[in-house]
């Protein structure tokens, strides 16, 4: 539920977590004492809602006060009058906010209530970081099946570390082309012609196919909405020839534009990529919408990502460079990274800092050079390489051929020799999966959602390393990898082998639903 106008009328929902009064417009609904009456029935009940919200069917009283909170609950019925019928036959009816939820607050961004970007901007940031907070806590104990009730849980939970820039955190922003521009509901009668049905921008909630236009994004760089602006007013003038491409028809040129924003090493001023991706290489149909760009003094380096596939992926199977460079540079815990159109870098750089001083206080370094770390999932090499100087060896694999090339490049970059990278699928792990490097004294593991393949959970059980520090970006399947690493995996008769010290939420992404976690397992 992104913004809730505080006076408005919205469609009811009987999940929405931070409305604290509703109140609905007299002839419009009210609750029913008896279930199967409510079922029987879509009609309203009349006037007065408020008198009837004093019998609950779920047995609890409220009463007459207006300030009275009201949570409808999961399963509950209602009874309420339905006003039309939307799209599939759903009943429609309203509601209207007497007063709004303490926690709310007012979005800044004018996109909030459609966007599908930023889906808590209306929520305070403190009350973001509790529900954060709990919300991997409730994974920990119910996925996990770490118990609350043992003595060591409140010292392994730690409280989630803020994010102290909210806005502007992003470096890299993919925004889509498309032809079927979202309108909100009052706006459905506008006819729109010709490209005016264009729209450049991110994806409505739950629509693939229709994309909400944007002019300016709040989440990333100043410099990315300038060039965000500079793309919009042109795009679409027809004389360039350029269309969005169809999601149904598969006709049409552009399909993304990704905007990435690093760092000029000398003078630390920001420096930006554009990158198009498109259905087809035709540079020159791209060459007016480069000019304009390039004139912005941030822009290093103009891409071309070619994308022949139906499918919705930013990353091409051909890559050309239209202008400038083929990277650009970020620095982080002292390094400097150079960073491709398609490489993973944590998104948010000034928190990355955060994140990384956390994997190294976890993977606690001797620092005599000694150990052997193994970085999984490794990207660009950028948890490794900060690591490197204190130990022997870091070894790091990922999938990604072109990450694993900027992670040799960028351990050249900062004189690092004791770093290798291989390109491997972790997913697909072989018995010889092992062979080629020593057994590590630390192991890091930062997979992306999906968490960690079983193959790779029953070699590390297998391996033994005397300390894992796992760093998820999906607390749920990170709760489900501490189960396996730490209890087992009762169903192929697998015994756990390592014993959870620490948890550790980090706020990576304030306004989204996103956490982060840095979890520390020692051998037990
Ligand atoms: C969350 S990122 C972490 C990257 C890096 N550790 C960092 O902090 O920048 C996950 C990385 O895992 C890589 N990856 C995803 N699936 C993989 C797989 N099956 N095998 C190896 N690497 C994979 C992705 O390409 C991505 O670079």
């Amino acid at each position: 539920m992104a913004a809730i106008p505080s006076h408005g009328f919205r469609l009811l929902t009987t999940t929405h977590p931070w409305l604290r009064n509703v109140h609905f417009s007299s002839s419009l609904a009210s609750f029913s004492q008896h279930p199967q009456k409510a079922q029987a029935s879509n009609l309203s009940l009349g006037q007065n809602s408020n008198k009837k919200r004093n019998n609950n069917n779920d047995g609890t009283k409220t009463n007459d006060n207006k300030t009275e909170s009201y949570f409808p609950k999961r399963g509950q019925i209602l009874e309420l009058e339905c006003e039309s019928l939307a799209f599939k036959g759903k009943g429609v009816t309203k509601v209207k906010t007497i007063s709004p939820h303490w926690d709310f607050v007012d979005a800044p961004c004018e996109y909030a209530s459609c966007c599908g970007g930023c889906k808590t901007q209306n929520l305070s940031y403190e009350a973001q970081l509790r529900a954060k907070e709990q919300q991997v806590r409730e994974l920990v104990i119910h996925v996990g099946k770490f118990s609350d009730k043992s003595p060591e849980f409140s010292s392994i939970m730690k409280p989630i570390v803020p994010c102290d820039m909210q806005f502007h955190y992003r470096n890299k922003m993919e925004f889509s082309f498309g032809s079927k521009k979202w309108l909100p509901k009052e706006s459905l009668h506008e006819k729109l012609d010709g490209n005016e049905t264009y729209a450049l921008g991110l994806h409505a909630p739950g629509c693939f196919d229709k994309v909400l236009n944007i002019e300016k994004c709040l989440l990333q760089s100043e410099p990315a909405n300038k060039i965000l602006a500079t793309v919009q007013e042109s795009w679409r003038e027809p004389g360039l020839g350029l269309s969005p491409y169809d999601v149904y028809s598969h006709g049409g040129f552009l399909k993304h534009l990704v905007l990435r924003t690093g760092r000029n090493i000398e003078s630390g001023l920001p420096e930006m990529m554009v990158n198009f991706v498109t259905s087809s290489y035709k540079p020159e149909l791209l060459k007016p919408l480069v000019a304009k760009i390039a004139v912005l003094p941030e822009v290093v380096s103009i891409m071309n990502n070619v994308n022949t596939s139906v499918g919705n992926t930013s990353m091409g199977e051909e890559e050309y460079t239209l202008l400038g460079k083929s990277t650009i540079t970020e620095t982080l815990r002292g390094l400097t990274f150079q960073i491709s159109a398609n490489s993973f870098f944590q998104t948010n750089t000034h928190q990355a800092e955060v994140l990384y001083k956390l994997i190294e206080d976890y993977a606690a370094l001797r620092g005599d050079g000694s150990e052997v770390v193994l970085d999984l999932f490794c990207g660009t090499g950028t948890i490794g390489l900060t690591l490197a100087k204190k130990v022997q060896h870091v070894y790091g694999y990922e999938v990604v051929a072109q990450a694993v090339n900027d992670a040799r490049r960028n351990a050249k970059l900062n004189g690092i020799d004791n770093a290798t990278f291989v390109q491997g699928d972790l997913n697909k792990i072989g018995e010889n999966f092992g062979k080629d490097f020593p057994k590590p004294d630390i192991i890091i593991s930062d997979p992306n959602r999906p968490g960690m393949h079983m193959k790779l959970i029953k070699f590390l059980l297998k391996l033994r390393a005397p300390r894992i520090v796992y760093v998820s970006c999906n607390p749920a399947t990170c709760a489900r990898d501490l189960d396996y690493l730490c209890h087992g995996v009762e169903e192929q008769n697998i015994k756990g082998c390592y014993k959870l010290k620490r948890v550790q939420p980090v706020d990576m992404f304030p306004h989204t639903p996103h956490i982060e976690c840095v979890c520390q397992l020692e051998l037990s």
